[in-house]
């Protein structure tokens, strides 16, 4: 197997603000072609760790790598900033047309006016703003200017881009339009890219690798379905939700009646995706039902499977079951039916859900 190339790399990063600590990560590394998602709850420190990243907050200790090397002087962290870029959540435009936004990072750099020119016109193209391209940005609505301020960052060609919610506040289809049109320039140009989110299907739809923050630190990574699946801990699982995320790949649709195949095994959904496209299938606990002997045909449940309890564990009023169908599901249940189906550990059930419980979402190509 070949080696992933290191491309970012952080060491004992520690960054105080206001005299708190605020940031403690002892190591991370951001590989070539990767797309990571940063999640955690309000002041986890996020947004820190980009701008330590770029060098634009004070450590108190560690050192960022690039490449292998470590920034030190001025003019690294000058050409580690030229050869990334940053979107964040204002858009924070120019008094100036569209065109002049867009082209201002290629001012920055240097590159001759014909050459601007191209280079903007591709990526103008690219974010449909071609149209717009005198217009002002002032004069734009939310979703217009998020447009502009991606296609800027694009336009530098960077290495690696750097996200900071930059879809908050959009409504759905704006947002989905736009991370679809980012997530085909990052995959055809092979860029690396961190994106901080506190959207989880956008994360679990853009990224290779998530990586849960609180208080400072990364309390897990993995890829989705490890996080998802596999909290590390109760604050994890708290705070991803604790469902169940399985890879699958799509084997038929006919008329959105879907099959997904999940480790050797068919689940059926509903939904409008093309066979052969790599999906996550969705499941919360609170949609599978348990039984212990077969359930009778008047089910309306479509996808059915023998499996065992592996662990019980309480959460308020309900119990969670994790079961090992073939693959891994967890159920909720209630405590009266837990008693009454005489459930523990080890036990041999039954695990049902209805097709139009699983919610697809797209994986990126890894
Ligand atoms: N200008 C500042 N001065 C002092 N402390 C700050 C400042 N900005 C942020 N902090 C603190 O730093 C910590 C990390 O904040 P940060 O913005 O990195 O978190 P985040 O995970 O990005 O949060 P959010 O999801 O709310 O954007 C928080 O405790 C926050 O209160």
């Amino acid at each position: 197997m070949t080696q992933r190339q290191n491309l970012l790399e952080l060491k004992e990063l520690r960054v105080d603000r206001g005299g708190v600590p605020v940031l403690d990560i002892p190591s991370f590394s951001l590989y070539q072609n990767e797309f990571v998602s940063l999640i955690g709850p309000n002041g986890a420190g996020k947004s820190t760790l980009l701008l330590s990243v770029l060098g634009l907050m004070k450590c108190q200790t560690g050192t960022v790598s690039y490449r292998g090397s470590v920034i030190g002087s001025q003019a690294q962290w000058l050409d580690l900033r030229r050869r990334t870029a940053m979107v964040l959540q204002d858009p924070l435009l120019f008094d100036a047309t569209v065109f002049d936004n867009v082209a201002s990072g290629l001012n920055i750099r240097g590159m001759g006016r014909g050459e601007i020119k191209k280079r903007v016109a591709t990526y103008l193209e690219r974010f449909n703003l071609a149209h717009m391209a005198q217009r002002s940005a002032r004069k734009l609505s939310g979703g217009e200017a998020r447009r502009v301020s991606l296609a800027r960052a694009f336009a530098v060609e960077p290495e690696v881009i750097f996200f900071d919610e930059p879809f908050a506040n959009l409504d759905p289809p704006t947002r989905q339009a736009l991370t679809d049109d980012m997530d085909g320039i990052i995959r055809d140009r092979g860029i690396a890219a961190i994106l901080v989110t506190h959207d989880q299907s956008e994360a679990l739809r853009m990224s290779q690798r998530i990586v849960v923050m609180n208080g400072g630190r990364i309390v897990q990574q993995g890829t989705p379905a490890e996080v998802m699946n596999h909290p590390v801990n109760e604050f994890v699982a708290n705070f991803v939700g604790m469902e169940t995320i399985l890879e699958g790949e799509v084997v038929s649709n006919n008329d959105q009646q879907m099959a997904v195949v999940v480790a050797g095994r068919e689940v059926d959904t509903v939904g409008d995706v093309e066979p052969g496209a790599r999906v996550y299938c969705c499941i919360r606990p609170e949609n599978v039902t348990i039984s212990v002997s077969h359930p009778d045909q008047k089910s309306s449940a479509r996808n059915l499977y023998a499996g065992r309890v592996t662990d019980v564990a309480s959460m308020g009023p309900f119990l969670r079951l994790q079961l090992d169908c073939g693959f891994p599901l967890t159920a909720y249940v209630t405590r009266e039916s837990f008693a009454k189906l005489e459930l523990c550990e080890g036990k041999e059930v039954y695990a049902s859900f209805k097709a139009t419980s699983v919610h697809l979402i797209r994986r990126r190509a890894a």
